[in-house]
């Protein structure tokens, strides 16, 4: 059930006194008595509990000791802060005491999280996944997975964090630190042994992991994301590549297809295992796909000193059975043995359910199109879908996405393009337009769509509208692909925030077309 708190925290935290903190991380101590302490720690003013240090740094908008007030409100005990926000804190007359940084607080922020929850003393077995697409997909197998061996897991994700039955929805691919410690604390109070984080590369760069140190890290592939953040596909990669060092994990798992994972095989500095899907490339371990169909993929994976596997997946999709491979490594790389997951699982089917990736909103069997509505917002995304789906689907294959606005735009044309080369109709409707002028998205996307010469191509802005046209061009046997929204619930517009859920919506189309009970 989620919370709808926007952090998960221990329910039992130790206090930490301010006058520890101070001396360790060489921070001024203003206004601080001799028994002040703290519990827990926030970065957002909106989400602090008693007892917390508010975390107010300077951002690209604001600075957060613009929200001291709101902090305090909300019974924050102390504030740590940079000179510049010292100096708001006085202005705006809080009274609380201040830790002041000489560095940027960001810097920070994780080793102080990691102390004042203690979370380095926790033992458990920490997996983190990057790459550019297909990360939630392999976070939700790993936790499919470590349970099937008998271990209690936790997992943070693009689309929620989990603890046992605790679930939160989430605002970012991977925490601030703070929120990271705080869920790790948790997971801690209750027992649990494995813990699979995806982690995205502004992660790395910006300091949200600081304090974790992974037992496991993985990489998948790499294509075009983000550049309107990292400038050029170069600084991307080296965010990615960055995870590779000894401050960071002590053994990586690599997908070894392509000249990126090649190349962070080459310059890790950490041990790597490779994995090959592809025939003939050198590799510790090897993928061969054996069955697919629109349900799910077969699979048998083979690895040194006679370690295999054989298993299915219930999503389609090649590229499935690869992410399920590289779990199961990650595995055996942490010294649990693939027959302990064997044991957990029935004839090797991973039961997994990803919340809004390929997750079918249709009903098999049903005398209609197959409906399946995903995450998927890059180029390689939707190339990989689109092959995937040229091998399984038996009829058309409808195709429905938009783009973000404010986002790395020059992705956009190729985006469209991919689409059209890979279905036999393409439907473009507005994705989040945030600021832009929708129509000037979807004109992005139509030139790239046209210039591919193959689908027909369609625009309808509108995407209840569109889920309802594609329903209407759909026969029974066709598949209907909707990209972009996956799990989210709103659409951002303009500033606004509006509710949109996809999946709700394509179960109300199907329902209205008699599709679905
Ligand atoms: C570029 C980036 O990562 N920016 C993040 C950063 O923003 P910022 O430092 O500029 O902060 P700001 O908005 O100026 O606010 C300053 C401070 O005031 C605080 N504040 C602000 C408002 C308020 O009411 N109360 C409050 O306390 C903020 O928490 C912040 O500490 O710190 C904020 C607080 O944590 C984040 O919300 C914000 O993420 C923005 C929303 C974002 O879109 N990030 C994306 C690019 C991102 O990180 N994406 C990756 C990858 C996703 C993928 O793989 O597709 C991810 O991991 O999610
Ligand atoms: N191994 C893969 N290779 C290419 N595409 C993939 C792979 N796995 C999943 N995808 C596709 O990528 C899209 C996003 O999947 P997923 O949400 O798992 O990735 P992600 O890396 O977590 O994305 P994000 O960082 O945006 O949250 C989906 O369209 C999915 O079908």
């Amino acid at each position: 059930m989620s919370t709808g708190a926007q952090s998960i925290r221990p329910q039992t935290p130790t206090p930490i006194s301010l006058r520890d903190l101070a001396e360790r991380f060489r921070l001024e101590a203003i206004g601080a008595a001799d028994d002040a302490a703290v519990t827990g720690v926030s970065l957002d003013s909106r989400d602090v509990r008693e007892g917390d240090l508010y975390v107010g740094m300077p951002g690209a908008k604001r600075h957060g000791a613009d929200f001291a007030p709101q902090a305090a409100g909300l019974g924050a005990r102390a504030i740590l802060t940079d000179a510049a926000g010292a100096a708001l804190v006085r202005a705006a007359g809080v009274a609380l005491p201040v830790l002041v940084s000489e560095v940027h607080p960001r810097e920070l922020l994780g080793e102080v999280s990691a102390a004042v929850y203690g979370t380095a003393e926790y033992t458990a077995k920490l997996f983190g996944v990057t790459g550019t697409n297909g990360k939630t997909s392999v976070v939700y197998l790993l936790a499919e997975l470590l349970r099937a061996a008998g271990l209690v897991t936790g997992l943070s994700s693009t689309a929620e964090r989990r603890v046992g039955d605790e679930v939160i929805t989430a605002n970012l691919t991977s925490p601030e630190a703070s929120e990271l410690h705080g869920l790790l604390a948790r997971m801690r109070e209750r027992e649990v042994a494995a813990v699979a984080i995806e982690v995205s590369a502004q992660a790395v760069v910006r300091h949200r992991l600081d304090g974790v140190h992974f037992d496991v890290v993985a990489f998948n592939n790499f294509s075009q994301d983000h550049l309107d953040e990292f400038g050029d596909l170069e600084s991307y990669f080296a965010a990615k590549l960055a995870l590779f060092t000894p401050e960071r994990a002590a053994r990586g798992v690599v997908v070894v297809d392509t000249p990126y994972g090649q190349r962070i095989a080459r310059e890790s500095q950490i041990p790597i295992t490779r994995l090959a899907t592809a025939y003939g490339q050198q590799a510790d371990w090897h993928l061969a796909v054996t069955a697919q169909t629109l349900d799910g993929v077969s699979f048998v994976l083979q690895g040194p000193e006679g370690a295999h596997f054989r298993g299915s997946v219930p999503v389609f999709g090649r590229f499935m059975a690869e992410n399920a491979a590289l779990a199961l490594i990650m595995l055996h790389e942490a010294g649990i043995p693939l027959e302990q997951v064997a044991a957990g699982l029935d004839h090797g089917r991973i039961p997994v359910y990803i919340p809004g990736r390929l997750e079918e909103m249709s009903q098999p069997g049903s005398n209609g199109p197959r409906f399946f509505v995903d995450y998927g917002h890059t180029p390689g995304a939707f190339e990989a879908m689109l092959d995937a789906l040229g091998e399984v689907a038996p009829g058309k294959i409808i195709f429905m996405f938009g783009a973000d606005g404010d986002r790395d735009t020059t992705k956009r044309e190729e985006m469209g393009r991919i689409a059209a080369a890979g279905a036999d109709t393409v439907i473009i409707c507005d994705y989040h337009p945030r600021s832009e002028p929708p129509e000037a998205i979807r004109a992005q996307l139509l030139a790239g769509a046209r210039s591919a010469g193959h689908a027909e191509v369609v625009e309808e802005g509108d995407p209840r509208s569109a889920v309802r046209l594609a329903i209407s061009l759909a026969s029974p046997g066709d598949v209907i692909l909707y990209a972009g929204p996956g799990h989210e619930d709103y659409q951002e517009v303009a500033g606004q925030y509006i509710p949109y859920s996809a999946r709700d919506e394509v179960r109300g189309a199907l329902r209205e077309a008699g599709l679905l009970p």
